[in-house]
């Protein structure tokens, strides 16, 4: 059985072995160490082979990318993916950096990472019975809400607790705006300080689009560098929490006990996505308005269309400043957890999400590559004048612009 295993590794699978080098060899190295073929060793080395031709089909794709880059530029990736894997901060800052980078070398570097850092935890999932090891958390709530004061308490409860916390915060309002409504302030200043928290507000231009995919892709890193809670953090007033709940496998709502007028800007949808509304500092003089706003939304989420088979939606009150009922909402938050992982939903939703994500970059890409293409370029500033000044129908100026396309692709 080593003989077959050891073969095996040597021929087929040779530039492979070599591109995730101390794998094999950790690997190998048990069974080889077993003097007489045991059962166990028959099955170490079985789930071995599973797991390994799976990686061989998936780094058939990697391995094509990873021989376009020169020889430093290999040294550089297999340095940050084992400080990364090893939960070096250093490195996973490095990585983002990489995954966040605009530059076409630096992208195509990033995805040969991330493809590395994806089949390490495949493999980690595998072993840990095909259950994900991070919970993956998405917090809203308009400005001034309550978030950061929130997630600095919450996350210091985690921490405390032995949990690797991460928190991603997405602004994309900073590309429309020039300015950012997360990224600019200090903010979680304690748990900025903690080692088992990692900080890191999303970049501060691009595209929705753009944002999406960095912020996916950041969570992979994350993951991969041993943080198994992450929570990505949005301010609910624009489109990015919708994104948001594309990537999580639990949607959080924070509120603050406010009147209708200041919690206008909440969109309906954005209620609709919660899996759980937590009515913020509901302390002191805001208890009561606090109260009152969880009794409105609890008759609310009543309205709601139902999203899942096997949970409701809950309304909770919290303050972040007593510490009153942030426990409990941990609890409810495992317990949606642990439902939708009993169901099966959790693993159908993140099955979804990651072909939503595909599609996301395809439609970012193409997007972009339309625009761009020398066919459509010049013509898209004529057309765009013409259709705003009426002389010419929206419908008919799309089409010349994918006749032209479509004629020099
Ligand atoms: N009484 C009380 N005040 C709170 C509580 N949590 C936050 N605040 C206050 O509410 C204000 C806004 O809190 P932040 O945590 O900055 O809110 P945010 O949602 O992160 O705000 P943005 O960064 O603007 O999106 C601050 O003045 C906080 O001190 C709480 O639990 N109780």
């Amino acid at each position: 059985m080593q003989g077959i295993t050891l073969c095996s590794i040597k021929t087929s699978a040779y530039p492979v072995c070599r591109y995730f080098n101390r794998t094999v060899v950790s690997l190998v190295k048990p069974a080889q160490s077993l003097g007489a073929v045991s059962e166990s060793c028959i099955w170490k080395t079985n789930s071995f082979l599973k797991l390994f031709r799976k990686r061989l089909c998936i780094s058939a794709v990697a391995h094509q990318d990873a021989d376009n880059l020169t020889e430093k530029e290999k040294r550089l990736l297999s340095n940050l993916y084992t400080g990364l894997i090893s939960g070096q901060r250093a490195c996973l800052a490095e990585a983002i950096t990489l995954v966040e980078s605009t530059h076409i070398r630096k992208r195509e570097m990033a995805q040969v990472l991330l493809q590395r850092v994806l089949s390490h935890h495949r493999e980690q999932e595998t072993l840990n019975s095909g259950e994900p090891l991070a919970f993956r958390v998405g917090l809203s709530g308009p400005p001034g809400a309550g978030k950061s004061t929130f997630i600095e308490f919450f996350g210091k409860t985690l921490t405390d607790e032995g949990h690797k916390v991460a928190v991603l915060a997405v602004d994309p309002s900073s590309s429309t705006s020039g300015g950012s409504l997360l990224g600019d302030k200090t903010r979680m200043t304690e748990l900025s300080r903690d080692m088992n928290a990692y900080i890191r507000p999303s970049p501060t231009r691009g595209t929705l689009g753009g944002v999406t995919r960095t912020t996916n892709e950041a969570i992979v890193l994350c993951e991969g560098s041993g943080y198994n809670i992450i929570l990505v953090e949005t301010v609910g007033v624009g489109q990015s929490e919708f994104a948001v709940a594309d990537m999580v496998d639990m949607f959080v709502l924070l509120l603050p006990p406010a009147g209708g007028d200041e919690l206008q800007g909440i969109k309906r949808g954005i209620v609709e996505m919660a899996d759980l509304v937590a009515i913020t500092k509901a302390d002191g003089d805001l208890l009561i308005p606090a109260r009152k706003i969880q009794t409105e939304y609890v008759s609310a989420l009543k309205l709601l269309r139902k999203r899942s088979r096997t949970w409701n939606p809950q309304v909770m009150r919290i303050s972040a400043k007593t510490g009153e009922g942030i426990q409990d909402l941990w609890k409810k938050m495992l317990e949606f957890q642990n439902s939708m992982l009993t169901s099966g939903e959790l693993i159908t939703k993140r099955r979804s999400q990651q072909r939503v994500w595909m599609w996301n970059l395809i439609q970012e890409n193409v997007l972009l590559h339309f625009r761009n293409h020398p066919a459509v370029k010049h013509q898209i500033p004529i057309l765009e004048e013409r259709v705003r000044t009426g002389t010419l129908s929206p419908g008919l100026a799309a089409d010349m612009l994918l006749n032209a396309f479509s004629k020099s692709s």
